[in-house]
């Protein structure tokens, strides 16, 4: 708010167009908007009528000789909104058919664009043919739909009449359009937009901008600077709009004094980081200023934490941001254990191997099972159920294994396991899920809560163990945890259901629907992929994948099936070359395999044909100054984003992998050592902003032939 009581609301679209115009004309309309800013009723600034324009209220205003702003001067109040800057001649032509109101049922401001001659508006008017025929006015209008709009709606009949609608229309209308056509009822549509704060309002004053404004609709559109430093901020921060436009669908979630721990589900590219992030921001910013309390958010991986570090960096200010700690929840575990003196340090597999292979020694002759039967039997039972004594293990229930264990099996294999845990022990080790334990009893033994908020990203790939330490990090309360996640894109973990380790979500449970980041067509076909399994909602339900969309379109996935290796590769050189011509930018492609071999394969035969690389390297966070196509395995471009993803050696025995859980006696370990697979493939696949080619040889993988047939 500046002076007087004067409101200046900017809106996305300005930001977008300010981004295009050149440096000098930039610089000056930064120096415009802190005058305009200080007093937007000064006599030099020049408020011209637009004759053509169809909005009364849309005037211009000069930037310098040949560049305007356009901008919204409400009758009464003393609001002013900037919609627009451009080349004189451009920004007119952008005025001339948009309208800015309120509109009357919901009392949100809208932008929308109405066609040179509006389509005649007989009430009720409708082709059979149209796609929304089965709708009345008076439904379609309470969505939000302008007036003006009602003909052009009644109007369109095909999916790209819809797309080439999308420019005209309000954008929460353009997703409640979407969502119907793609078949969801009127009253699902109505209830998921009141899920976001969108509701039929029975008074609305259309000429109140100032309450107007405050609609999460128009929050969704337009930034209130705070102060001149902060709008010069917003002008100088490369344009990300998740930074400030949060959907209304994400602000409700960020805003809001939750009794207890909450879940937020989400496809791929919903925005469940950015949400997590601003949650992290808000709940810092109403701290009392004298709290000493802390907030922890957390990762599974170390490279998204240091991310989400740099970015929360960049959108809070430093007082708030000293207040989190943003670190990877194993390596959290280890400082916090080596504090405690715990005196063990952490194995991530190198050296459990051997002593597994000198635990097994003693197995019964008699008892037939392999080195990968006895692990599998510590992850998924002994491990997350803390299983300590053979009393207890012949007791337990087993849940989720495939081969039944008799009372006497169980009595052979419990002395190998008893063994594992001494030599663990002798060798000062611990695996992380037992270094979250350890972590844990210290917590509880002095009744510690370190934490007073905590907030989880990527909570899919964190199992029991890492559950039960958070529950224990912070006192069960108002605001304690804040989880994000999804399960179709679990890669690494044994799935831990929240209820089972103390996190009670009841009555706390959403999900974000909207995605920002991959096409629609893309989103369809990764969906494909988990169209027949089960997937869960971290909890014990099952999360089912109604109700997502993309509001981007683009091409199908370009799926390829070559002779050989040495013609795919060929291939993969002439879409990168396509991309090249087309979109330029090789940096911004990244081409990624199964496995370290395939990945070491691939580089050289690529490195053959001439291709640049750049490796992507834990050690490293992607920097896209540097030339390069982005190259790595899988598991390497979790949480990260690419405008294309070229998805290679996809052959019968890549993927699925034929691990040693893919050749398992248990048929239980089998299918979520598949199910694992489909998940990489469908984060990998979702990476895409753009376009998608996946690509194999000789015999391929099944699901690029599945999804061809
Ligand atoms: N409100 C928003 N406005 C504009 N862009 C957004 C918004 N929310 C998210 N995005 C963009 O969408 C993309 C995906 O966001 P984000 O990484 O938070 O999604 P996610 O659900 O965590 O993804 P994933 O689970 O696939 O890793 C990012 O490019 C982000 O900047």
């Amino acid at each position: 708010m500046a002076i007087n009581d004067i409101q200046v609301a900017i809106s996305d679209d300005f930001f977008s167009a300010f981004a295009r115009i050149p440096q000098k004309q930039q610089t000056k309309v930064q120096h415009f908007l802190t005058k305009f800013q200080q007093d937007p009723t000064a006599s030099g600034i020049n408020y011209e009528k637009l004759h053509q324009c169809r909005d009364p209220r849309i005037r211009s205003v000069r930037i310098d000789q040949t560049y305007r702003g356009i901008v919204l001067q409400p009758k009464s109040g003393n609001v002013y909104m900037l919609l627009w800057v451009d080349h004189h001649d451009r920004a007119y032509e952008w005025a001339k058919n948009r309208i800015c109101d309120i509109n009357p049922q919901l009392g949100a401001v809208q932008i929308y664009r109405v066609t040179e001659k509006e389509a005649p508006q007989t009430p009720e008017e409708k082709k059979d043919s149209a796609m929304f025929s089965g709708l009345r006015d008076k439904d379609l209008l309470r969505l939000g739909l302008p007036e003006k709009l009602l003909g052009e709606v009644r109007n369109l009949e095909t999916q790209q009449d819809l797309k080439d609608f999308k420019e005209s229309c309000p954008e929460h209308v353009y997703e409640a359009l979407v969502w119907l056509s793609q078949g969801e009822s009127y009253e699902d549509v109505l209830s998921i937009i009141s899920e976001q704060g969108i509701q039929e309002k029975e008074v609305v004053d259309t000429e109140d901008f100032t309450s107007a404004l405050d609609h999460p609709v128009s929050r969704h559109k337009f930034y209130i600077a705070a102060t001149e430093k902060a709008l010069l901020d917003m002008l100088h921060a490369p344009l990300e709009n998740w930074r400030t436009f949060l959907h209304p669908s994400q602000r409700r979630l960020v805003e809001k004094s939750w009794s207890g721990a909450v879940r937020v589900l989400g496809g791929a590219g919903t925005g469940k980081t950015v949400v997590a992030m601003h949650r992290a921001k808000w709940l810092a910013e109403n701290m009392k200023r004298e709290s000493k309390d802390r907030i922890l958010f957390t990762t599974f991986t170390r490279n998204l934490a240091a991310d989400i570090q740099a970015n929360l960096e960049k959108i809070m200010e430093a007082e708030d941001f000293a207040r989190i700690e943003v670190v990877n929840l194993d390596k959290w575990v280890v400082d916090f254990l080596l504090e405690q003196g715990h005196g063990f340090t952490v194995d991530y597999g190198e050296k459990s191997k051997e002593l597994w292979q000198q635990a097994l020694e003693i197995l019964p002759p008699e008892l037939n099972f392999s080195m990968g039967f006895l692990r599998e039997e510590w992850e998924e039972v002994i491990q997350p159920f803390e299983i300590s004594d053979l009393v207890s293990y012949v007791r337990t229930e087993r849940r989720g294994r495939g081969i039944a264990l008799g009372r006497q099996e169980r009595e052979g294999l419990w002395p190998v396991f008893e063994r594992y845990m001494a030599l663990m022990d002798q060798e000062k080790i611990r695996e992380p899920a037992d270094m979250m334990r350890d972590a844990r009893f210290y917590l509880e033994k002095d009744n510690n809560f370190v934490f007073r908020h905590i907030i989880v990203d990527e909570a899919q790939d964190m199992g029991m163990q890492a559950f039960r330490l958070l529950r224990a990090m912070v006192a069960e309360g108002p605001d304690d945890l804040f989880i994000v996640g999804d399960a179709h894109q679990r890669i690494y973990s044994v799935h831990g259901a929240l209820s089972q380790c103390g996190i009670r979500i009841v009555g706390r449970s959403t999900k974000l629907r909207i995605n920002y980041r991959t096409t629609e067509e893309t989103r369809r076909w990764a969906m494909s992929l988990m169209k027949d399994v089960f997937v869960d909602d971290l909890d014990e339900g099952e999360d089912l994948e109604d109700g997502y969309i993309s509001l981007i379109h683009g091409t199908e996935p370009h799926l390829l099936a070559a002779e050989n290796l040495d013609d795919e590769c060929d291939a993969i050189e002439a879409h990168l070359k396509m991309i090249n011509t087309n979109d330029g930018a090789l940096n911004a492609c990244c081409v990624v395999l199964r496995t370290h071999r395939l990945l070491q394969l691939y580089s050289s035969e690529l490195e053959k044909r001439g291709l640049v690389l750049y490796p992507l390297l834990p050690s490293r966070p992607d920097d896209r100054n540097e030339p390069g196509v982005r190259i790595g395995t899988m598991h390497r471009v979790k949480g990260l984003e690419f405008d294309h993803m070229l998805i290679c050696g996809m052959n019968e025995d890549a993927m699925p992998l034929m691990s040693h859980a893919m050749k398992s006696e248990d048929p239980e370990i089998r299918k979520k050592a598949e199910m694992r697979d489909r998940a990489l493939l469908f984060m990998a696949v979702t990476r895409a902003k753009k376009s998608v080619f996946l690509s194999g040889n000789g015999k391929i993988s099944p699901w690029l032939n599945e999804s061809r047939a």
